[in-house]
């Protein structure tokens, strides 16, 4: 890896800086032309970006700055760096954070990452595309931004004052949801934010403080790049954290092992039982991540002002699911009703503790290593502004997300192990069909109770004994659920069409809606032995 030094935005070697304060957006802005021909079709097809309602009318500069390597000859690989604003005539702007490499002629090996070729100075009809994909540009912006000499509009701090270990191989992960991620030689983790925004950043602030309490469960912070500035000044595009070795995140696992546990062929006494020892450990997991959070974070109590104002977000959230989704319709009293109850037991004076909690968790969030299970992705539920991300909610909510997500993992195993035409194969097929999905109910139920029966040993409660609270943070997650799967994945709607059926249909069945005085807080009081609801 040669050394690198940063280039102005017209190409020219040797400014360190691109865009002075006045003017940025000009200067960005002509980094920014020749490349949009080829970039705005590809933009719209990532799986991060956005389509809100009405064409975007305009993709504007806000920033861009430029890395290249030190005494190229002029046909090296050049990194651009620009934050982008996507502009709807009826919704509002969103920011795009892009990483793009420059290449005279591409390898083939960067091939998949092509985004088109550049028209214009001063890289016409060089070629174009994703920058994480590029080993090279990927240890250029961490050398360089490690090594202080970043762009105006582009910063590292590192939370040690030791220096970050270097030469570290990058490779891009393939997985690319919310964010784009690269490891840096199974040591460091740079996770790029994709629709970055003004102000303390979620995963920031709760790594920055559990890597203080010496947190064992959860990644320790080293570092997040950033805009200049401070509080809402600034920008934070990325952090970098330690590379968690795992044999696999807990979706991964718990599908892998539900296939096996459904399936005639694969099925023994141990594997009946395969995961529930894992579910058990994460239980115990999750509720340590709780205690730190609520030792690094304020707690407060949640009372009925705040509870009925979380329900209000429910219904709110429910409307818009009932105008995107319309099967969910037919729900939408029954739904209603299960949230107020959770109403009702918070104007009957029964609250609930709450604290800073993770906000999307689900087993794609945890990976089991060796020492056990860790907890990724603190930024919260992707939907919610992120300011209110970090505001005191009942950890309930996190322990309703896993609940849904062993839910998930049985009904995907189901899909996996569906054989084209089993109908028209005849009464074994069909009856072997049957007894999959019962396997699969009972791998739910059997999980679910594992998962809690950890989370109450470890932590502060067992979230069996909050029934009317629990009920209404799965079906308020499993009508998230339905909003997410309509956005980005339609065939996977029905999984939680189909919970939310159970759930409203578990609340009619049971005869739980308390009496007055007869709970103990707002999540009712159903005994310790009671079932998580929504089976
Ligand atoms: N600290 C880490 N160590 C190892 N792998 C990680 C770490 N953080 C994230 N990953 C991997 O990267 C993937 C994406 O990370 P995540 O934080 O969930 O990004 P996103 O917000 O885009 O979903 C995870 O599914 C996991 O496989
Ligand atoms: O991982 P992200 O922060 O991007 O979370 C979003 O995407 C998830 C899907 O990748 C989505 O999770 C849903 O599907 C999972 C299986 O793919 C399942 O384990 C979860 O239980 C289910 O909610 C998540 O909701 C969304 O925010």
């Amino acid at each position: 890896m040669s050394t690198a030094a940063t280039a102005e935005a017209t190409g020219t070697v040797g400014c360190a800086c691109l865009a002075a304060a006045n003017g940025e957006a000009a200067q960005a802005d002509r980094l920014l032309r020749p490349l949009l021909p080829a970039l705005t079709p590809w933009l719209v097809g990532r799986r991060w970006f956005t389509h809100e309602h009405g064409c975007m009318t305009e993709l504007a500069p806000v920033t861009g700055s430029v890395l290249r390597q030190d005494g190229d000859e002029g046909d090296a690989a050049v990194l651009v760096h620009l934050l982008v604003e996507a502009r709807y005539p009826a919704a509002a702007a969103r920011r795009y954070q892009l990483l793009l490499g420059l290449r005279q002629t591409l390898p083939p090996v960067l091939g998949p990452a092509a985004v088109g070729a550049a028209l214009g100075d001063p890289w016409d009809g060089w070629q174009l595309y994703e920058a994480t994909a590029d080993p090279e540009l990927m240890s250029l912006l961490l050398d360089r931004t490690a090594a202080g000499e970043s762009t105006r509009s582009l910063l590292l701090s590192t939370t040690s004052a030791q220096p970050l270990p270097s030469g570290l191989a990058p490779r891009a992960l393939a997985v690319e949801q919310s964010n784009s991620t690269v490891v840096y030689g199974d040591r460091l983790l740079l996770k790029v934010f994709r629709q970055p925004e003004p102000g303390p950043h979620p995963e920031t602030e709760v790594l920055s403080a559990l890597t203080r309490l010496g947190s064992t469960r959860t990644p320790h912070l080293a570092g997040w790049l950033h805009t200049p500035g401070t509080g809402r000044g600034s920008t934070v595009l990325g952090i970098l954290e330690d590379f968690l070795p795992a044999d696999g995140d807990g979706w991964e696992l718990a599908v892998r092992q539900a296939v096996d546990c459904l399936s005639d062929d694969r099925r023994g006494a141990s594997v009946i039982e395969g995961f529930t020892h894992d579910s058990h450990t994460l239980g115990r997991a999750v509720a340590e991540v709780h205690r730190a959070l609520a030792d690094a974070f304020p707690t407060v109590r949640l009372k009925a002002q705040q509870i009925i104002d979380t329900v209000a977000d429910m219904d709110r959230r429910l409307a818009a699911a009932t105008a995107a989704v319309p099967a969910m319709e037919a729900y939408g009293s029954r739904i209603s009703a299960v949230y107020d109850d959770f109403a009702q037991a918070a104007l009957q004076g029964r609250g609930l503790d709450g604290q800073r909690v993770h906000g999307d968790l689900h087993l794609g969030q945890v990976l089991r290593g060796r020492d056990g299970w860790k907890v990724i992705d603190f930024e919260g539920e992707p939907a919610r502004p992120i300011g209110e991300r970090g505001l005191p909610q009942s950890p309930l909510r996190d322990v309703a997300g896993m609940l849904r997500s062993f839910d998930y993992a049985a009904q995907h195993a189901l899909f996996e192990l569906r054989s084209p035409g089993a109908e028209a194969k005849g009464a074994d097929a069909v009856a072997e069909r049957l007894r999959q999905e019962r396997r699969a109910r009972a791998w739910t139920v059997r999980n679910r109770r594992a998962f809690c029966d950890g989370y109450a040993e470890a932590g502060d409660t067992d979230p069996r004994v909050h029934p009317i609270a629990m009920r209404a943070f799965e079906t308020d997650k499993a009508v998230y659920e339905a909003l997410y799967e309509a956005a980005h994945r339609p065939a996977w709607l029905p999984v939680p069409m189909a919970a939310i059926r159970r759930t409203v249909g578990s609340r009619e069945a049971s005869t739980a809606v308390p009496a007055r005085g007869g709970h103990r807080s707002a999540g009712g009081t159903a005994g310790p032995a009671a079932e998580a609801p929504g089976r």
